[in-house]
Formats: C-alpha cells, structure tokens, sequence
C-alpha cells in the first residue's frame, strides 16, 4: 500500500490499510506540560554512539533517514524510562511546507518545524523488525527543530541531499555523530505510544526532549528540496511528512523534570 500524506493517501486514511490508526497508544500527541507528572523515579538518559558505526543516507519516499550498523552495542541508548539496552538503528526527521508546522508531537498546541527522531531497538529481541512488534520493543528520542540561528551539525546531514533527491536514492555517509544533534540538556517528556508512519506498531516508548535543536529558515528550505516521487516520476516535493496529535486515551506522560 503506497501511504503518503496528501489527502487521498494521508493520515485520515491510513486507517483503512492500518486499523491500529484508532489504537489505543498511538503517536504523536499534544503534550501539556501541566498535565505530565513529574518522576523523580526516571533516570537521565545515556545516549553513546559510535560515529564509525554510520552507514549511509536514505531517500525513502517519505523522509529521509540515516541508518547505522547494529550488529553490536556500539551505539547505544540506555536508562531514562526504559530498562535494559536498545541499539540505534536510524534516524529521520519530519518536516513541513512553511516553518509554521512540521513536527508531529506538539507542545501546549504549539508545532515546530521540524522533529528530529532517533530510532532504538530492544537488544533483548534478534533484531529490530522483531522488536518492532513487541510493546517494549523499540524507544524513540524525539527532538524539536526550532528556527533560529544555522545548525552546523545538520548542515552536514543537508549536504547530502542532493545525492538523494529522489524517492529510493541511497548513498554512503560515513563517520557521522547523532550527538551532535542532540539539545545542550536532555530534560524529557516520556509515554508509550506508536510509529507515526505505517505499520503504526504500538511498540514504542517515547522520549522527546524538552529543549529543542536551531535549524535556519534556509536550512528548512534544504529540507522542502528532496522529493516524495522516484526519478522519471512528476516531482513531488517532500513537505508536510507529518501526522498530527492522536487521542490520549488517558495515557500518562511523565516529566524527566520539574
Ligand atoms: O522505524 C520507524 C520508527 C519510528 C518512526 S516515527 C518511523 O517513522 C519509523
Ligand atoms: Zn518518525
């Protein structure tokens, strides 16, 4: 099934092919920080990665994702809310058509530009395609894009873009720090939710960081550059690849922070 975000393949139809769509932990939500409690009980994250364990760049038709070599635990995430070792596997972001939305998670109502997610899998399943069917399978740090001053750091991710502008464009992209696109402080919003692309699993547990990252108003447009179409297609640019809030359905969310 070719999902898409436009209206005849976007989000409110993804439900017809994915009926987990109108499940009851599914991603994005608002987050009220008046309504999360706060818990001394979470730990601060640890987030170690290996730049040498950086592979390649990835236009897949609906973003664009970075993807790492897990085959040991040299990239890691471990602490925080969850228990045991989850492995990097990628990262991607989701982004809009103008700088007044674009992020998937929303804060009080307010939408960024950009969402940054770095996607973890449970060691304590063979591999990621098997976590990602198991409720505490996979853990997804989520950090906003805020627009300001030029980001250095993801300037190197940008850079790539024109070797992938295609939908099924691939090319290597070696000795890259995710670390380097994380927020000087990793305060956190925490609760159990879902992809926000199909299949929609229900197997992720959320951690979004409550400072966001500085991306440039000609740093988004880099962004609205790559396309959602193949070579030889009609271009399609890439814009607006983001669900919106999903019901709570009396969901907790937890504060990392008072
Ligand atoms: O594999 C994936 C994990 C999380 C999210 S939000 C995706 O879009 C893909
Ligand atoms: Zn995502």
């Amino acid at each position: 099934m070719s999902w898409r975000y436009a209206d005849n393949n976007g989000p409110a139809k993804w439900v017809e092919n994915f009926p987990i769509a109108d499940g009851p932990r599914q991603s994005p939500i608002d987050i009220v920080p008046g309504e999360a409690s706060y818990d001394a009980g979470l730990k601060p994250l640890s987030l170690k990665y290996d730049p040498s364990t950086c592979l390649d760049i990835l236009n897949n038709g609906h973003s664009f994702q970075v993807t790492f070599v897990d085959d040991g635990d040299n990239s890691t995430l471990t602490n925080g809310p969850i228990s045991g070792t989850y492995r990097l596997k990628q990262f991607h972001f989701h982004w809009g058509g103008s700088d007044d939305r674009g992020s998937e998670h929303t804060v009080a109502g307010t939408k960024y530009p950009a969402e940054l997610h770095l996607v973890h899998w449970n060691t304590k399943y063979p591999n990621f395609g098997d976590a990602a069917s198991k409720s505490d399978g996979l853990a997804v740090v989520g950090v906003f894009l805020k627009i300001g001053a030029d980001n250095p750091n993801l300037q190197k991710v940008l850079d790539a873009f024109d070797s992938i502008k295609a939908k099924g464009k691939q090319t290597t992209f070696p000795n890259f720090d995710p670390t380097s696109l994380l927020p000087g402080s990793l305060d956190y919003w925490t609760y159990d939710g879902s992809l926000t692309t199909p299949p929609l699993l229900e197997s992720v547990t959320w951690i979004v960081c409550k400072e966001p990252i500085s991306v440039s108003p000609a740093q988004m447009a880099k962004f609205r550059s790559l396309l959602f179409s193949a070579e030889g297609e009609p271009e399609c640019c890439m814009v607006d690849n983001y669900r919106p809030p999903q019901p709570l359905k009396g969901r907790p969310v937890r504060a990392s922070f008072k």
